[in-house]
């Protein structure tokens, strides 16, 4: 410390006691005190976590956040004069004047294009996109997706009462039952989503008080589940842990059609580039196999009505992509397979795709049906953005509030934050203007093939250590699924953890083996040096001498 008097310590004690400590940081150094701090001591604790997080971002490996969005520090500064806010709906312009919507609109159109929606956004086009630039990142993205679902599948609607006064939600009254399967049933949506999905889900599904076939088969099905004695919390990935990290289509097509065939609605979310092993689910796939299933159910179009004469056409099912990693970066991939063969990126990427890239977004068609009801995004991780942000993405005809509202005065408040950053769309605005599309494309597929460098760079230590006699029992674990930027392997000690920011995860392999896992994620950031020195570090002795 620096002699100061300690804050008065809180009513339970002392911070300096209380928080974990980290070697580099002092907690004292950063305690705000009722005289508060000298422009010194604010001067030296900043430059102390400055100089912290210097060393951490030179060697920033294990999580999907590239560290290295160019040139927005000079570019953008100067808007930190303002006290920007995107408050209400992006494509009305509203009372608050300080706000960058007309840069938030481009950055939408830009993913409208990458995603192959209808764009430029157009209210009176049920077809058209409509979206926003998140304030948190593929969390409020995901709760906003599977709270519009949850309204669209239960047949609720929100409307402006009559003149034009508060916006009321309305519900349809279920339609006669046709004996097959219990009315109400139709308001009652059922979620399926992976074992690999990201917590997010599970905390939006539990927030909005969505039941899962897991909950519902428990409750209402006992012991009636289609593919095991008794039903699985989340549908079982392909392969196990073991496994690649996608979906098994094989195991979800039975429990979809269990719920379809009693009229519940389906709401679907989707993994692409999931948290821990970067898969992706194979959305084609799935809705070439689920498609023909809820058109069997009178799940492809249903009426809803909501008064007399007051009805909507809507469809019984719902498709959430979780594009959080991979949204934002495989559309340069198919950018970058439609180049000429000859092409050196063409020819890079080859390698890595045999048949083509997996599509997942507005564009994909199957039976004729546009199947992507929703996507998301997030912008701090494969664009960079320097804080947590992101896109949402849907089509008007999904919307279960009005596009516009014009009993309102400002703006309709259809996002799901209230007040909106206004930082974010120029952040991703300046990150995507400022390279060309096949300039992006070369960054993704130069990603694709460091990711591969690193793997077989793993490899070979593996190799190196066990030819010194020094390979852990059971080798290194290594492991990376298909198009994946990341490669897991065994987890290192602690000191190794810290110093590259690894992301770890304890898995139960389908031999009953608890192995712990940790992974690097090859964001643009990651350069070979960088895949060097790390795996040097994995050289060291002791790198994997854990005590468990
Ligand atoms: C352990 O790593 C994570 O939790 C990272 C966020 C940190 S990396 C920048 N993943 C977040 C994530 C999220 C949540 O996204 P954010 O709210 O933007 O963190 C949603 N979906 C998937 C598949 C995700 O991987």
């Amino acid at each position: 410390g620096d002699g100061r008097a300690p804050v008065v310590a809180g009513p339970s004690g002392d911070p300096r006691q209380a928080y974990p400590s980290d070697p580099d940081l002092e907690t004292g150094e950063f305690e705000i005190p009722a005289e508060g701090l000298t422009a010194q001591q604010r001067k030296r604790a900043l430059n102390r976590l400055e100089t912290y997080l210097v060393g951490k971002h030179e060697t920033m490996v294990g999580f999907q956040g590239n560290q290295d969005m160019a040139n927005y520090q000079q570019d953008l500064a100067r808007f930190l004069e303002f006290h920007l806010n995107n408050v209400g709906d992006p494509f009305q312009q509203g009372n608050y004047k300080v706000n960058t919507k007309i840069v938030e609109r481009a950055v939408l159109d830009h993913y409208a294009s990458l995603w192959r929606a209808q764009w430029p956004y157009d209210a009176d086009n049920p077809d058209s996109y409509w979206g926003y630039v998140l304030t948190m990142g593929s969390t409020e993205g995901n709760l906003y997706a599977l709270a519009t679902a949850r309204d669209y599948l239960s047949g609720r609607k929100l409307i402006s009462e009559p003149g034009g006064g508060q916006m009321v939600y309305v519900q349809a009254a279920p339609p006669a039952g046709d004996g097959r399967a219990a009315p109400d049933n139709a308001y009652r949506p059922v979620a399926f989503y992976s074992e690999d999905t990201h917590y997010s889900v599970i905390k939006a599904v539990r927030t909005l008080a969505i039941e899962t076939f897991a909950a519902i088969g428990r409750r209402d099905y006992p012991g009636q589940c289609p593919i095991a004695d008794e039903w699985p919390m989340e549908v079982p990935s392909k392969g196990g842990a073991d496994g690649s990290g996608e979906i098994d289509v094989d195991v979800l097509e039975p429990l979809v059609r269990f719920f379809a065939e009693r009229g519940h609605p389906v709401l679907l979310l989707l993994n692409f580039g999931t948290t821990f092993k970067g898969a992706y689910d194979n959305v084609e796939k799935i809705a070439a196999r689920l498609v023909p299933v809820f058109a069997e159910h009178g799940l492809l179009e249903r009426d809803i009505e909501f008064e007399p004469g007051r009805t909507d056409r809507r469809r019984g099912f719902w498709v959430h992509v979780d594009g959080a990693l991979g949204a934002g970066f495989m559309p340069y991939l198919r950018i970058a397979a439609a180049e000429e063969r000859g092409s050196e990126l063409g020819a890079q990427l080859r390698r890595e795709i045999k048949d083509r890239v997996p599509e997942f977004d507005f564009g994909l068609r199957v039976h004729d049906v546009d199947v992507v009801s929703s996507l998301v995004m997030s912008g701090h991780k494969w664009p960079g953005a320097p804080w947590p942000c992101g896109v949402f993405m849907t089509r008007n005809k999904f919307r279960v509030e009005p596009p516009s509202t014009p009993a309102y005065t400002g703006s309709p408040d259809t996002t799901f934050a209230g007040s909106r950053n206004g930082l974010s769309p120029l952040v991703l605005w300046n990150h995507l203007a400022s390279k060309s599309l096949r300039e992006h494309a070369a960054a993704a597929v130069g990603a694709l093939r460091l990711t591969r460098y690193l793997e077989s760079s793993l490899r070979e230590l593996e190799d190196r250590l066990d030819w010194e006699d020094r390979l852990p029992a059971g080798g290194l674990h290594i492991d990376r699924s298909p198009l994946a930027l990341t490669v897991r392997f065994r987890q290192p000690v602690d000191a190794i953890i810290e110093k590259w920011s690894l992301s770890c995860q304890p898995m139960v392999m389908n031999s009953g083996e608890l192995r712990h896992y940790a992974h690097v994620f090859v964001m643009p950031s990651v350069t070979a040096e960088k895949i060097d020195a790390f795996v040097e570090d994995l050289f060291a002795e002791g790198a994997f001498d854990r005590p468990e």
